[in-house]
């Protein structure tokens, strides 16, 4: 697995597998991999010739300095990983080489960017896009894969691509859970035992979600219903419960004929934790 920590060196990488003739699949992440993470490359694997993975805890996105302040990070746990998994090249810039000191341009999103988890965490998706697009063209890959754990996001990343005419094809991929359902991801480890054990209410209200999605009521009716099943976990300190359009995230007005998008946000500690899930009623 070829280490790049310039924009020169993994442009030069992936232009050596193009001239080749192979496809080049991107997995963006932020690092601190987990099986999450995995099925990405796995997928990305099985579709293209070529992997690059990109670990950037990418300070753009983070309201919170606190938040990214404790990210975690393990480098060489995650380049072990990689290799182990059959990744070519792995991209992992520092802040200096990513932004440009002078730098005077950056994504301008709304809509779906502006709201649910982007009023939640304001200009979150400016900065995703900003750091994505950037990726994208730094590495020139042809398909680029996202998890489905951030629905919206990977909705305001199809987005972009479809606003901008990005050459680039964008995959979804199904979320892996915990034994006893919690979505992994990289904040997790940052848990309590306590918070960790109460943490996996998001995947059973999400359940219960999906099961009373099929029983005529509106969005608002479920996400209250939601929301007081949420309630039986006094360590969710829940910041957020919405269902929406899964194609549109536009609200569900009338009763639910169509699949929708659950999303959730709760802080366990100083921890701020999402789900998302598809349900339908169907
Ligand atoms: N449990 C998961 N299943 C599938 N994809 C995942 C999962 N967790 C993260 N991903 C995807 O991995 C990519 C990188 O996400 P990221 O590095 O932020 O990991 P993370 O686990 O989401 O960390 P955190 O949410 O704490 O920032 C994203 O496309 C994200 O949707
Ligand atoms: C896509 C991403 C790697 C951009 O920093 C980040 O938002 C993430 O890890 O989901
Ligand atoms: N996958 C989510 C990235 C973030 O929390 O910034």
């Amino acid at each position: 697995m070829q280490v790049c920590r310039t924009k020169s060196d993994i442009r030069a990488a992936v232009a050596g597998y193009h001239g080749a003739g192979e496809s080049v699949g991107l997995v963006p992440t932020m690092g601190f991999l987990h099986d999450g993470h995995m099925t990405l490359v796995r997928a990305a694997r099985e579709g293209c010739d070529r992997v690059v993975v990109t670990i950037f805890v990418n300070p753009t996105q983070f309201g919170e300095a606190a938040d990214l302040d404790a990210y975690p990070r393990d480098e060489a746990r995650d380049f072990a990983l990689l290799e182990a998994a059959g990744v070519d090249a792995v991209f992992c810039p520092s802040v200096e080489e990513m932004y440009h000191a002078g730098a005077q341009t950056t994504v301008v999103t709304e809509g779906l960017a502006g709201m649910l988890m982007g009023a939640l965490r304001p200009g979150h998706y400016a900065g995703v896009c900003t750091v994505v697009s950037k990726l994208f063209n730094i590495v020139g890959a042809d398909r680029a894969f996202f998890g489905e754990k951030d629905y919206q996001q990977l909705l305001v990343i199809k987005t972009m691509v479809r606003d901008l005419d990005m050459p680039i094809e964008i995959t979804g991929v199904p979320t892996v859970r915990e034994a006893d359902g919690l979505a992994m991801s990289s904040r997790n480890v940052r848990l309590s035992p306590e918070d960790r054990a109460a943490a996996v209410i998001l995947n059973k209200a999400l359940a219960y979600g999906d099961y009373e999605a099929s029983d005529g009521r509106t969005g608002a009716e479920l996400e209250e219903s939601i929301r007081a099943f949420l309630a039986r976990e006094p360590r969710a300190v829940v910041e957020s419960v919405d269902v929406r359009d899964a194609a549109t995230l536009a609200e569900v007005t009338g009763p639910i004929e169509a699949p929708v998008v659950i999303l959730l946000a709760a802080r366990f500690g100083d921890v701020l934790l999402i789900d998302q899930r598809v349900a339908d009623p169907t």
